[in-house]
This record gives C-alpha cells, sequence and structure tokens, in this order.
C-alpha cells in the first residue's frame, strides 16, 4: 500500500511534534507547518491525502481555509481542531465541507481513528457554504459531553437520518430536536412537535396520519396528520416510549414502506418528512417488559443522541445561569449577574430538573430579587424553597402526584376538542388510561405470571383475565 500523506497545521508546537510522532508511528507520512500560508501552498501544489488543522493560527483563520481547500482540492479530507469548542466551531466545521470536527484537548486512539475513517471515506461534493448565526445559536454549554452532541449535530445538518434523543426531562432534548431542523437541508420546511403522552391512546393514529371524514364517530371533516403538516421539514415525536402499541405498528409500517394511508383512507400517500424521536425512558427495558417493538426501536435510534443529565456536567452550569438570565432580561425582566458563591451554589446542586430547573430559577432570581449581583444566599434560600419537605419522599423537583398527573393529562383531553375531534365517551376512556398501564406494569412486575399479577392488584384471576383480553394487552411469560 503507498504510503499516506497528511499535512498538519498548528501554531503550538507540542501539538505538531505528538501529532506526527503518532501518525508517523501507524504508518503514515507527515508535514506539519504552523503558518496556514504554507498548508495552502502545499495543498496548492497537489500534496498530501488529508489535512489536519487548527482553528486559531497566527496568518489564518483555519475554518476559512476549509471551503478553499474543498473547493481546489475536493478529495482531500479535512479534520478541524479547536480549543474553542462551541456548537458554532462544531458547526462552521461541518457547513464548510470538513470532514470532521476534533475539540482539543483528544485523545490520540482517537485521532487515530478518525483519520483511518477519513482517508477511507468516499469523496462527497463540497457543499453550499451557508453560515450560521452566531449570536442566536440554541446550544450553550463546554463540557466534553456537550461537545460529543455539538459533532454529532453539526455532522447530522447535511444528512436526513432518523435520530433517537434520550436523557432526562429538562435535558434540552426537545432543543436538540429543533437545532436538527434549523440546521439541516429541510430548514425550510415546518418543525412539528407531537407529544405521545400528551394524546389521548385512540386519537393518537389520527393524530399522526389524518382521517378521513366519517373514519370514526365525530369525525365530520377530513382531518390533516402531522405527518402530512410536516412533509418537507422534521418531525418530532416526543415521549416516543409512551406511544401506544398499535400506533407502534402503524408507525413501523409507515418507515419500512415510505409512505401512509389516513384513518379510514386508502390511497397511499409519501411520507416524506426526517423523524427525530425523543424519550427519558430506558427504550430496552420498555422492550424487555413488552411496552415497546424493538424492530421500531433499531428503525428509529440510527443515530443515537443521548444528553447527559446536568449533574454530570457541572462546570456548564455558569454558562448555562448567565445564558438563562440573558434570555430572561430579552423577555423583559432586570438584568442580573451573580457573584462567584452563587455560582459556586448553583455547581453543588444536583439539578434533577436539569437545565429547565435552572432557567426557571433564574427567572425567579430575576423577576424577585433586587439586587443586581445575585449572591449565595439568594441562590441558596431559592434551592431550599424547591426542594422536597424534609421526610417527604425523595422525588425530582418536576415531578408531580398521579392525581395531578391525571389532572394534566385530562385537561390536555378536554382541550382535543378541535378540528372535528370532540371530546366523547370520556369516563370509559380515563378508566381505561388507567386500566392499561396498570395492568401492563403489575404483569411486568410479576414476569407475566397472571396469579401473581391478581394477586398484587387484588383483583380475581378471572377477572384479570377478561380485562387483558378486554384491553388488548400482550401476555408475554418471563419477560424482565
Ligand atoms: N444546552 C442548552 N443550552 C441552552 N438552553 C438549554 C440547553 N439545554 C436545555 N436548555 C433549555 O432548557 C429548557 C428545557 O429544555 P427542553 O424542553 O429541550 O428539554 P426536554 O429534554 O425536551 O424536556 P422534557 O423531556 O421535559 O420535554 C428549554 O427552555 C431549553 O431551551
Amino acid at each position: 500500500m503507498t504510503e499516506r500523506t497528511i499535512l498538519i497545521a498548528d501554531d503550538d508546537r507540542a501539538i505538531r511534534t505528538v501529532l506526527a510522532q503518532a501518525l508517523g508511528r501507524a504508518g503514515y507520512n507527515v508535514r506539519a507547518t504552523s503558518s496556514a500560508a504554507t498548508l495552502w501552498r502545499w495543498v496548492e501544489d497537489g500534496e498530501g491525502d488529508m489535512v489536519i488543522t487548527d482553528v486559531v493560527m497566527p496568518d489564518e483563520n483555519g475554518l476559512d481555509l476549509v471551503p478553499r481547500i474543498r473547493r481546489v482540492r475536493p478529495e482531500l479530507r479535512v479534520v478541524v481542531m479547536s480549543a474553542q469548542s462551541t456548537f458554532a466551531t462544531a458547526l462552521k466545521a461541518a457547513q464548510r465541507g470538513a470532514f470532521d470536527y476534533l475539540p482539543k484537548p483528544f485523545d490520540l486512539k482517537d485521532l487515530l481513528s478518525l483519520v483511518g475513517r477519513a482517508l477511507a471515506a468516499p469523496v462527497v461534493p463540497p457543499p453550499e457554504a451557508e453560515e450560521p448565526e452566531e449570536e442566536r445559536l440554541p446550544l450553550v454549554g463546554r463540557s466534553a459531553a456537550m461537545q460529543e452532541i455539538y459533532r454529532t449535530v453539526a455532522r447530522l445538518t447535511t444528512t436526513d437520518l432518523t435520530v433517537m434523543i434520550t436523557g432526562e426531562s429538562g435535558t434540552g432534548k426537545e432543543l436538540v430536536a429543533r437545532a436538527l431542523h434549523d440546521y439541516s437541508r429541510r430548514r425550510s420546511g415546518a418543525f412539528v412537535a407531537v407529544n405521545m403522552a400528551a394524546i389521548p391512546r385512540d386519537l393518537i393514529e389520527a393524530e399522526l396520519f389524518g382521517h378521513e371524514r366519517g373514519a370514526f364517530t365525530g369525525a365530520m371533516a377530513r382531518g390533516v396528520g402531522r405527518f402530512e403538516q410536516a412533509a418537507g421539514g422534521t418531525l418530532f415525536l416526543d415521549e416516543i416510549g409512551d406511544m401506544p402499541s398499535e400506533a407502534q405498528t402503524r408507525l413501523l409500517r409507515v418507515l419500512q414502506e415510505g409512505e401512509f394511508t389516513t384513518v379510514g383512507g386508502r390511497t397511499p400517500i409519501k411520507a416524506n418528512v426526517r423523524i427525530v424521536a425523543a424519550t427519558h425512558r430506558d427504550l430496552r427495558q420498555s422492550i424487555r417488559q413488552g411496552l415497546f417493538r424493538e424492530d421500531l426501536f433499531y428503525r428509529l435510534n440510527v443515530v443515537p443522541i443521548r444528553l447527559p443529565p446536568l449533574r454530570e456536567r457541572a462546570e456548564d452550569i455558569p454558562l448555562l445561569a448567565r445564558h438563562f438570565l440573558d434570555r430572561a432580561r430579552a423577555a423583559g425582566l432586570p438584568g442580573k449577574s451573580l457573584d462567584n458563591g452563587a455560582v459556586e451554589r448553583l455547581k453543588s446542586h444536583p439539578w434533577p430538573g436539569n437545565a429547565r430547573e435552572l432557567e426557571n430559577l433564574m427567572r425567579r432570581l430575576a423577576a424577585l430579587y433586587p439586587q443586581e449581583v445575585i449572591g449565595e444566599d439568594a441562590v441558596a434560600a431559592e434551592l431550599a424553597e424547591a426542594e422536597p419537605a424534609p421526610g417527604a419522599p425523595s422525588a425530582p423537583a418536576s415531578a408531580e402526584t398521579l392525581e395531578q398527573a391525571v389532572e394534566r393529562h385530562l385537561a390536555t383531553f378536554m382541550s382535543a376538542q378541535r378540528d372535528g375531534l370532540p371530546v366523547r365517551d370520556l369516563y370509559e376512556r380515563v378508566l381505561a388510561e388507567v386500566e392499561r398501564p396498570l395492568l401492563r406494569l403489575a404483569l411486568a412486575n410479576t414476569r407475566g405470571n397472571q396469579i401473581k399479577a391478581a394477586a398484587m392488584l387484588g383483583l380475581n384471576r378471572n377477572t384479570l383475565r377478561k380485562k387483558i383480553r378486554e384491553l388488548e394487552l400482550p401476555v408475554v411469560r418471563g419477560l424482565l
């Protein structure tokens, strides 16, 4: 095999040496320079099979070189390294046609595997460069975990791949889904978000796929579904783990066949949506419990993105807190800043409600405290206020009682009275909504043993069997 040559540009001598040694040991030829101008000369002279360049160099910004390199040498893969690891850098690198972006410091093993992948990758034509609007970039945070997310999101701006975002409540799943849309080729289309947990189960299919006039009682007119609304854009399926099994089957068919029919309709309609799904649940567990289809999971989990809880990236808290205070000011609240003690107190809080909890706290501080610089005491007092009373069962700050949760869902049920979808048979339906998960969980917890599940529920065995049939619950033994 002919030796491949890698061109390196970085004004830091130590980095040049380390890279040259590691790549040399791996069998590559290396040429290294501290200036963008020399790198450009080598490129113009037709040298090298790949470029690894830093962003900040004395004579020119490495990111500005990328489109020029791609124009004159489209076959040359370019990897951009940067210590300025923001979403903007990752996005610019991807949009200007870099093969990948590597936040500093990096692991040499990762670099070598990246070089291997870059050299083996097929040549893609340079993209039409379009600049992100830096000041409006939505994602904040510089932790290693966030950088990995920026890299993934940036890479995905040039594809239509299906994405599955997982993470606790309030970690920014919807925000990432929107960023995936806003920076994608589909950004001129609609971003349509549907929350599976907020729609009554028996309306989900009509909601997603639309319905024909007279398809069910109360369907007075044809209803346009979310798939149709999102045509040309992105469909965000939030809380996908709460999707009822019939709708899961239907969604799987749409993903397999690329077309769908409305409820009550016959003519297939071509699906032209990019799907981004999200859940706070552990779907592999749901699969083991028989609650989520494994085949659908694999169709959706093409590119998984895991958003870490805020407590795992405490170094992002100061930046996020400032970002939320700025947002509060932009929304008309007084401008505030935090002193060091306040920031340290924020960093030591566990944030069960994640970024949303931090955002709410910043808004409260901006609204309620007269002083311009917020100190540790104010933060401590507000955090104590939000914490559960001593002796109360430990639960996330955002947790609600079953009664509150049911009330919230019922409010959504009631407000679904639109588009010819009137609320009917509410009593029966609500009871079924509660019965189904109750029975499912009892069965899952007893590994499908109906005798034990009946005992757990305090039901007669025959009653349980009848209910399983009525509610069409899957009967699976030996679960978990
Ligand atoms: N990295 C981040 N940078 C800036 N803002 C963020 C970030 N992460 C989350 N937020 C903000 O925190 C709030 C909660 O985020 P979002 O609604 O996306 O969370 P979620 O994971 O979808 O929550 P849920 O599962 O409860 O729906 C939003 O206002 C969002 O703008």
